[in-house]
């Protein structure tokens, strides 16, 4: 069996009165992530992640903020379609691995709905992802508000 890794990193301003996508669900906030897209930060990470995973260049590349076609598309297609590429090219997901960086709200009491979210895009058992946060302690631009960053690394295996 074939087992590769990849890892993704993304960042998103935030700005009053947008709704915070963030891990498939609107994060109760008073800011939102700004994008092209409706700037869902773990998502795009976990697409990048798995393609990375599978060698299949990145999210820019399969979907480039320069298409009106995505223009506030919902992350949550991207994935799907991510998860497309990477079945048509005989992987499986093993696990995921991720940490949202945000220096407020605090979203532990919103991980499990996101994961439902997230394993049910993606086709695979809540158990297979994991989602955790943490404050850059008042320091950098996650520090002062500014935005919201987040890494992920995945696991994925061809028979
Ligand atoms: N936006 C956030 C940030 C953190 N958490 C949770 O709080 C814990 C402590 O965070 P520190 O940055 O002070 O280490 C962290 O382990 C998370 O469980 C959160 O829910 N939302
Ligand atoms: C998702 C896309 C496409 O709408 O737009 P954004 O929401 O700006 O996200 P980003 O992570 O900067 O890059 C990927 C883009 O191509």
């Amino acid at each position: 069996m074939k087992i590769r890794v990849g890892f993704g990193y993304d960042v998103h301003q935030l700005q009053p009165d947008l709704p915070f996508w963030l891990g498939g669900i609107v994060v109760p906030h008073t800011h939102g992530a700004l994008g092209h897209s409706d700037a869902d930060v773990l998502i795009h990470v976990i697409c990048d992640a798995l393609l990375g995973a599978a060698n299949l260049r990145d999210i820019g590349f399969h979907f480039p903020d320069t298409d009106p076609q995505y223009k506030g598309i919902d992350s949550k297609k991207l994935l799907a379609h991510t998860m497309r590429l990477l079945r048509e090219n005989g992987y499986e997901l093993g696990n995921v691995d991720s940490t949202i960086c945000l220096e407020k709200p605090k979203v532990n009491p919103h991980i499990p709905a996101m994961r439902t979210a997230l394993a049910e895009v993606m086709g695979v058992p809540e158990d297979d992802i994991s989602i955790k946060a943490t404050t850059t302690e008042k320091l950098g631009f996650v520090g002062r508000q500014e935005g919201v960053a987040a890494y992920a690394t995945v696991l994925i295996t061809k028979p």
